[in-house]
């Protein structure tokens, strides 16, 4: 309801207050800041400067995970109902978080590895690649890989059930199979899917939606090597040749992964064309 407040009001006049009708909702309790604001603990005594920057950059990937989950999730879904426009329109967005993902890294990269020496000692056998969200995203994308499971230690009840559904549930990939189906196009081989592919190709008018759908795939498989790569980098400005805290030998762990792809049928459509 209005107040009625006048000019001078809403430039903090004295007879008008904002955000106190009704005395209940405000800005910090709906966005639970008192809790959110509270969760930068540092390890380091004392305190290391930098250690504040990078727990805050890790929660904010780590909200971003989230936000990206519920996209890929509905995005999934949406191929699987058939409702391919709602389908590509959540890939574009999870497009837009990814590139600020991979972005983020210039703020890391503010730290010297002198500064993140102060504390990162106290940081192992802690590692992102515990990260149970990342994995989440990878399995959902396409890329199960149940080993992961199992070299993770110290998973709570809630995260191990997450990671297991995760396994358990339909892909992107899969749910994109179906759209071809229900296309009418035959996906029992690989053979078949790459045929499929190419006509859909072939005959973009025929095939808008479908063919959007496969590049906006695409582009989700393309900011997910951009982030791999840029991490990488990261890490060798970082830490150089030293093995992670997380136990494997770093750098070189990290760049075997480099070559991964969700959608390899889709990139060697591209030889194809
Ligand atoms: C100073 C910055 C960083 C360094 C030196 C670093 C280093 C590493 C290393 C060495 C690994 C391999 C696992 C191990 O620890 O043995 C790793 C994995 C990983 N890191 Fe980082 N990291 C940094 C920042 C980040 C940030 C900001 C994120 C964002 C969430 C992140 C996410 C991950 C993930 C998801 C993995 C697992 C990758 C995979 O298994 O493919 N890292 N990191
Ligand atoms: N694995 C990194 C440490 C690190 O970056 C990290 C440590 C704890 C929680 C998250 C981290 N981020 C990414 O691996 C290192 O070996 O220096």
């Amino acid at each position: 309801m209005s107040t009625g407040d006048g000019v001078a009001g809403q430039w903090g006049g004295s007879d008008v207050h904002f955000g106190e009708e009704g005395g209940r909702l405000t800005y910090g309790s709906y966005l639970r800041l008192p809790e959110l604001l509270d969760q930068q603990r540092l390890e380091s005594e004392p305190p290391a400067h930098d250690e504040l920057l990078f727990i805050t950059i890790h929660q904010v990937y780590e909200l971003w995970f989230k936000q990206v989950l519920h996209e890929l999730t509905a995005s999934r879904d949406a191929m699987l109902s058939g409702e391919l426009w709602l389908a590509e329109h959540l890939l574009r967005r999870v497009h837009t978080i990814e590139r600020v993902l991979t972005q983020q890294v210039d703020i890391l990269e503010t730290m010297t590895p002198q500064d993140f020496g102060e504390f990162r000692h106290r940081l192992s056998p802690a590692s992102g690649f515990q990260s149970v969200q990342f994995r989440e995203i990878e399995f959902l994308s396409g890329a199960k890989d149940p080993s992961f499971v199992r070299r993770f230690r110290g998973l709570t009840a809630v995260e191990q059930d997450r990671l297991a559904r995760r396994l358990e549930e339909p892909t992107l990939w899969d749910a994109y199979l179906e759209v071809l189906r229900k296309a009418g196009f035959d996906t029992d081989s690989e053979d078949s899917v790459r045929n499929a592919l190419r006509k859909i190709a072939g005959d973009r008018s025929q095939y808008a939606a479908i063919w959007e759908l496969a590049e906006a795939l695409l582009q989700h498989d393309e900011l997910a090597a951009a982030w791999r790569a840029r991490h990488v980098v990261m890490v060798e400005r970082m830490i150089g040749t030293k093995p992670g805290t997380g136990g494997s030998s770093g750098a070189n762990y990290l760049r075997s992964r480099l070559d991964l792809r969700y959608y390899p049928l889709l990139w060697h459509l591209r030889s194809a064309l």
